[in-house]
């Protein structure tokens, strides 16, 4: 499997990688969450910024508050989402907006990676990832369905049209009612892996779902997001039980 390298952190290789997730509302608070994620030691920290209103409506904040975070996090890298209200955000933007945002977070290269939602138009996404490519920025591709879990044949096609657009790394997160959910989960996360060369990043979500946040080593999935405090998404665990539980199940 190739390997992505953001800063110094190698996706698609060894245990997976872990993400937390900093979802402040305000300057203080997302400075404030950023000095005890560090003290955690992730080896990326996720900016949420469809948290954070004051910043989506000015950008010369969100750049100003983007400098900070480099400042505090020193070399650990970062990733810039903006979750769409559609895909389980905070907040909602009209299609442009978001759209326009991203190649503003690109350009002015404000993280070290950036999420980009798979549903969007369809060139736009494309634009983006070439946009991406030529400032440095490395492409999370994702998708979310929060009500269920689609047949492992969609989750496949997304995960796979994601590469096909550019992405570095696609994403799939999704919301189980059944262990036979999880499992399609994970087969189709197997599959994929096998399959492209790019590291994938895939999760069930819910109590149930928890299995596949922990095991994705085992599954194929390269990183996973644990929470120092408040969490973004129902089922994460904490940064400290989600290391031990991926150390206890480490391959050999
Ligand atoms: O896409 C994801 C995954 C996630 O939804 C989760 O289930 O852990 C958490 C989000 O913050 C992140 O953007």
């Amino acid at each position: 499997m190739a390997t992505v390298k953001i800063r110094n952190v190698v996706l698609g290789e060894g245990l997976p990688k872990i993400a937390v997730p900093n979802v402040g509302k305000t300057r203080e608070e997302i400075i404030s969450a950023a000095k005890e994620i560090i003290q955690a030691e992730p080896d990326l920290m996720e900016w949420r910024i469809d948290y954070f209103e004051a910043g989506i409506n000015d950008f010369v904040e969100l750049k100003k508050v983007a400098q900070e975070l480099r400042k505090v996090m020193e070399e650990t890298p970062i990733l810039i989402t903006f979750r769409t209200k559609n895909e389980g955000g905070v907040l909602s933007l009209p299609e442009e907006r978001y759209l326009s945002l991203l190649n503003q977070i690109i350009v002015n290269r404000l993280g070290d990676a950036v999420d980009i939602e798979l549903f969007h138009d369809e060139d736009t996404v494309k634009r983006l990832v070439k946009v991406a490519h030529q400032y440095n920025v490395i492409v999370v591709m994702s998708n979310h369905d929060f009500d269920k879990v689609p047949s492992k044949d969609i989750i496949e096609f997304r995960l796979k049209k994601m590469a096909e657009l550019g992405a570095d790394i696609p994403k799939f997160a999704c919301m189980p009612h059944s262990s036979m959910d999880v499992l399609t989960l994970l087969m189709a996360t197997t599959v994929v892996n096998e399959t492209i060369s790019n590291p994938i990043i895939t999760m069930a979500m819910g109590d149930l779902g928890k299995v596949s946040r922990i095991a994705g080593q085992v599954f194929g999935s390269s990183l996973s997001f644990g929470a120092v405090g408040q969490t973004s998404a129902p089922g994460q665990l904490s940064i400290s039980d989600l290391r031990h539980a991926e150390k206890y199940l480490e391959l050999h």
